[in-house]
């Protein structure tokens, strides 16, 4: 696993893969899937992997943390990049940080919080957060208005964040106030796109983001990475036909939930067997929609294994 510090070069090499977490029967670390998917990415090219909201870590204990920072380090390629998340709360964030300590990951996300927050308080959060763990975190900004501008900017200048993954939801994507006013705040090369495929044709060429996450990459590493690669180049036109292989899963996440429908592509695909999703979520029971996910599901790993040749 990659231990070193955090680099732009490091933002830029992969798309970041935020990755379901499979779990047996009895809701335990399944790590032989975990295994089998983290594999799977790293056959596809992919180097960086951020366990946050699709894994459910909103919802993991803190006496179950260690064992799943146990389990990411040791089921990490050689040279693979893995990002745990803490919080979203602050006292849960703050007792994980004293375990984080005794683990060599750069960094780790702070999940948002969707409620019992202000911007000034998120800033001190991940501020006493980052001391606590001793080492940068990676800033989530969900909602709009959800920090400050100027606070993450000098959480940067002070060192406490070393990346930030902008996920803010707009119908127009390449309209985004609140992008800019944190772009004029902000070194775009700390700025990550943190919504999957369907905004990075605005994201990385307008806003000149420096790279993206995705879900669906689980299943379609190979031409998640082409996009990737393809607007590093400057085609658009390129990245743009390769992300139509994307939205037909993607129209099922966004039009459902994308943390559930992404839990059961991954099983459906055949590429790991997820489990049960961990209370507050539950599996989908839907015959109907199981079946409209198995499909784009098996069409877009077909897509991808086509690809890679
Ligand atoms: N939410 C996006 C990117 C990950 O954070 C997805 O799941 O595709």
């Amino acid at each position: 696993m990659k231990t070193t510090a955090v680099t732009r070069a490091d933002l830029e090499r992969s798309v970041i893969a935020v990755p379901p977490l499979a779990r047996n029967a009895d809701l335990s670390l399944n790590a032989d899937e975990n295994r089998k998917l983290v594999r799977h990415l790293e056959q596809g090219g992919v180097s960086t992997l951020l366990y946050g909201g699709n894994a459910n870590l909103y919802n993991t204990g803190v006496s179950e943390f260690p064992h799943l920072l146990a389990m990411l380090r040791e089921i990490a390629g050689p040279d693979t990049w893995m990002i745990p998340s803490l919080g979203p709360d602050y006292g849960k964030a703050m007792d994980q940080a004293a375990i984080l300590r005794e683990f060599d990951f750069p960094t780790a996300m702070m999940l948002p919080m969707s409620f019992g927050a202000t911007p000034a308080g998120v800033a001190t959060a991940i501020a006493r957060v980052a001391e606590r763990a001793q080492r940068p975190l990676t800033a989530y900004v969900k909602s709009d208005n959800y920090i400050a501008p100027d606070s993450l900017a000098a959480l940067i200048r002070d060192g406490v964040i070393c990346s930030v993954k902008y996920a803010v939801v707009r119908e127009n994507p390449a309209e985004d106030s609140y992008l800019s006013r944190i772009l004029d705040a902000v070194d775009k090369s700390y700025v990550v796109s943190g919504i999957g495929e369907r905004p990075v044709l605005d994201h990385l060429p307008k806003f000149g983001l420096t790279g993206f996450t995705s879900g669906s990459i689980c299943v379609a590493p190979n031409l998640s990475m082409a996009i990737l690669r393809a607007l590093k180049s400057g085609d658009v036109a390129r990245a743009a036909t390769l992300r139509e292989h994307f939205l037909p899963l993607e129209d099922l996440r966004d039009g459902s939930s994308p943390i559930r429908v992404l839990h059961e592509a991954v099983t459906l695909s055949g590429v790991a067997d997820m489990g049960p999703m961990l209370p507050m979520f539950s599996n989908i029971t839907d015959p109907a929609l199981l079946e409209q996910i198995r499909v784009a599901a098996h069409t877009l790993l077909a897509a991808d294994r086509a690809f890679a040749g």
